[in-house]
């Protein structure tokens, strides 16, 4: 079938199911052929084809509601309801987002990017549905790893109260980014190997209420039998006690069993839960041999090989951090490690596989995490939490109550700050400082590339005066040279790095090299600038913020953050507060708006955070000069 032909999913009730397997296979193909050019999240897509054609043959949405929770694995989706023609512009600058979008289709009822959020939105668009008296079927789709988030856990504890009519699937294919954890895990690993529990639980209670008509021997075997109901009951009652009907284990690609057990379901009252087994990357040898979750979310690669298309380039941020830890961590037993199910993503894989216990991975428990942090912080140890700094706003009232009100020694490592590309707007590391620079007592640090990273590590680990946050961008470092010994760094002590009398430009991180540019361009118009690497965002540098007052030059504040309450504010807080109204300020950064998806070289140029952009805008604080002959 020709893929970019399909308009509307409604042609599936046209379809046999030979056309239904037939055209599982072709979408395979088609994603396999256009994720090879683009990249994206291959894995979770392909794992979801045959779960996706069921759903939207039995729910005929948009009047049906289909919630897709991370909503990474909503592609088959996106082309069943006509965007395959829109592929090639997949995460690209003002191309096909790479999760549901609501102003791309009606069919995209909920946006979601961050996980866990499906059951919840389930639940008040079922309630509204009620109240309303309309009749429209509501299914989420959550995946195993999802499902470890906690406020998918405070939504079925309501849901199953509630007795709200709508289908929950739970897409388990065993699998987060990373192989899955947590308790809830080992119970569906229970469910996933004891067979169809609904068919045994009906089989053995049969059995029991026949127990009386026969003797000893029955008696004996309906003893193993009860115990493995029992066995069954305690491991598959998990959804049962928590008001759901279960079904399941669903073979998640045979398109029968799929849709009778989800047709079933529908049409159940009250909320049910249809436990569906799915191979993640399912069709595609090197995504489903993937153990370590390297084709859950990918750049382009070569279709015959499964080869990455690898850009080589200086080391990654994240190595840097990761490196670092793991050397201090031989000498300091006090460190101990976390990530919330992303180990991959912050390199703590590598500093776990060398030091198993004093790593641990949460699963998608952001607020678990700080609060566990600062448990281990109250008892002497030294928590390093890795986190990305969009997911780091899951823990904000730990962060708040329980961390930085204690005053404890919690190490926030916040990887992807600053703008991240491709995954969009729910995913810019652009709020972090806003959140975080006015909780009293947190200590915000900022390297200007991946050397100065390692010595705020050092600096961060050894620092023992309460919580502190080092940020650092997605992606590698400049290719600078890395000194062999690290260093304390002075922490609220900022570097002059070109120095000027006509005006300052304040910026950090991957804005200083456009700061620099700037002070070239504007030097050859006899404008003279200096630039300053203003490495922490709380506490400033007040020593060099009195020295640039004293001059009265007007200052130019450049970074990649959100405009509204981060490193420029703090600075224009200063000065008004100590009343020095004269300072001329100006700020550039991210604008009060959510920045979506594209290459973070696009995104600047739309944002504006160029050399001319801070070119133009200093000839505004400093009036052009007599230009040089
Ligand atoms: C709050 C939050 N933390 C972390 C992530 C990063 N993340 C994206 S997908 C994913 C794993 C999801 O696993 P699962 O729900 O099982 O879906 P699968 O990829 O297996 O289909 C994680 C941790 C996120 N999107 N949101
Ligand atoms: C869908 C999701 O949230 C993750 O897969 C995220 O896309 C990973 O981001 P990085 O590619 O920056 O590790
Ligand atoms: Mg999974």
């Amino acid at each position: 079938m020709d893929i970019e032909s399909i308009k509307d999913p409604a042609f599936l009730q046209t379809c046999s199911r030979d056309d239904m397997e037939k055209l599982a296979q072709d979408i395979r193909d088609f994603l396999i052929k256009k994720l090879s050019v683009t990249g994206g999240h291959l894995g979770p897509n392909l794992g979801v084809v045959e779960l996706t054609l069921a759903l939207h043959y039995l729910y005929q949405t948009p009047k049906d509601k289909i919630i897709w929770d991370v909503g990474h694995q909503a592609y088959v989706h996106k082309i069943l309801t006509g965007r395959a023609p829109q592929f090639e512009s997949l995460r690209k600058y003002q191309g096909l987002c790479g999760f549901p979008k609501r102003d791309e289709s009606e069919h995209d009822v909920w946006e979601t990017g961050h996980s866990s959020t499906s059951l919840s939105a389930a639940m008040g668009m079922a309630v509204a549905r009620d109240i309303k008296g309309s009749s429209d079927n509501i299914a989420a789709v959550i995946g195993d790893g999802a499902l470890t988030g906690g406020m998918a856990l405070e939504a079925l504890n309501h849901i199953g109260h509630e007795q709200t009519n709508l289908t929950i699937i739970l897409n388990d294919n065993e699998m987060s980014i990373a192989p899955n954890v947590g308790a809830l895990h080992s119970i569906l690993g229970r469910l996933r190997t004891t067979g169809r529990y609904q068919k045994v639980k009906e089989d053995v209670e049969y059995l029991i209420k026949k127990i009386p008509a026969f003797g000893g021997r029955l008696a004996t075997t309906a003893e193993r039998v009860k115990d493995s109901l029992k066995y069954l009951l305690v491991s598959g009652m998990f959804f049962e006690e928590m008001g759901f009907t279960y079904l399941g284990p669903v073979d998640g690609h045979d398109m029968d069993d799929l849709l009778s057990n989800i047709q079933y379901a529908r049409d159940t009252d009250g909320p049910v839960i249809v436990h569906v087994l799915t191979k993640k990357g399912k069709g595609y040898a090197p995504a489903e041999n993937d153990a370590k979750g390297t084709w859950h979310g990918l750049g382009p690669y070569k279709i015959e090989s499964g080869e990455v298309v690898k850009k080589p380039g200086p080391p990654a941020y994240s190595a840097v951090f990761s490196n670092t830890l793991q050397k201090l961590a031989q000498e300091d037993e006090r460190i101990v490690a976390l990530t919330a199910a992303m180990p991959g993503g912050t390199k703590l894989d590598q500093f776990g596989a060398k030091f198993p216990q004093r790593m641990f991975d949460v699963g998608i428990a952001e607020q678990h995490a700080t609060t566990m942090a600062g448990g281990l912080a109250a008892q002497g140890m030294k928590p390093v939490f890795a986190v990305y700094s969009t997911f780091l706003q899951r823990g904000y009232d730990q962060l708040v109550h329980d961390v930085c009100r204690q005053n404890l020694n919690v190490f926030f490592a916040i990887d992807r700050a600053g703008l991240v590309g491709a995954d969009g707007e729910t995913h810019q590391g652009v709020f972090d400082i806003a959140y975080l620079r006015h909780l009293p007592n947190m200590k915000i640090l900022m390297p200007k590339d991946e050397n100065e990273l390692q010595h705020m590590v050092y600096t961060a680990v050894q620092y023992d005066n309460g919580p502190i946050a080092v940020r650092y961008p997605r992606g590698n470092g400049l290719g600078v040279e890395m000194d062999k010994e690290l260093k304390k760094m002075e922490i609220g002590k900022w570097e002059v790095l070109r120095d000027g009398k006509d005006a300052t430009i304040l910026s950090f991180s991957t804005m200083l090299p456009i700061a620099i540019e700037a002070a070239e361009a504007l030097a050859e118009k006899n404008i003279d600038v200096r630039v300053v690497n203003a490495r922490s965002a709380k506490p400033l540098d007040e020593g060099l913020l009195e020295e640039l007052q004293e001059e009265g030059a007007p200052i130019l504040t450049l970074e990649e953050a959100a405009l509204k309450g981060s490193f420029g504010s703090a600075v224009l807080e200063h000065y008004h507060d100590a009343g020095f109204h004269h300072m001329v300020i100006e700020r550039m950064g991210i604008p009060d708006r959510y920045i979506e998806h594209g290459s973070v070289g696009e995104l600047y140029e739309e944002i504006g955070l160029t050399k001319d952009e801070v070119v133009s805008k200093m000839y505004t604080l400093v009036p052009r000069k007599q230009q040089r002959a």
